[in-house]
């Protein structure tokens, strides 16, 4: 299991993410707009199929061209390097979806 970051240093790693912000202590959260409906669901498969691949699974809510997603390690009971790494993974899926 993947060790929490510590509580010190967790709000500059996520500074150093594009636009998410720490929410509650202990998740991370970011907006992702798009132009049309179909490309956050587009999105929203692809972030699905990547989440399986690693079994780590964000919470995802889809309000028409809006997709938030939301990111914790339950099993560490907060926030480690692996949803850091699934933010920059996701951001990087958005950017291929959106150019
Ligand atoms: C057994 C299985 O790998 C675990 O329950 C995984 C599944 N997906 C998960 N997803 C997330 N976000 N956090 C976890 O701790 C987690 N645990």
């Amino acid at each position: 299991m993947a060790e929490r970051i510590p509580e010190g240093e967790k709000q500059d790693r996520v500074d150093q993410l594009d636009n998410w912000k720490l929410e509650d202590g202990k998740f991370i959260v970011k907006r992702y707009r798009f132009g049309e409906f179909l490309k956050g669901i587009e999105f929203v498969d692809q972030v699905a199929a990547y989440s399986e691949d690693i079994q780590h699974h964000p919470f995802i809510s889809i309000d028409y061209k809006m997709v938030t997603m939301k990111l914790t390690s339950w099993n560490a009971k907060g926030l480690t390097d692996l949803d850091l790494s699934c933010a920059e993974k996701y951001d990087e899926l958005y950017k291929v979806i959106t150019d």
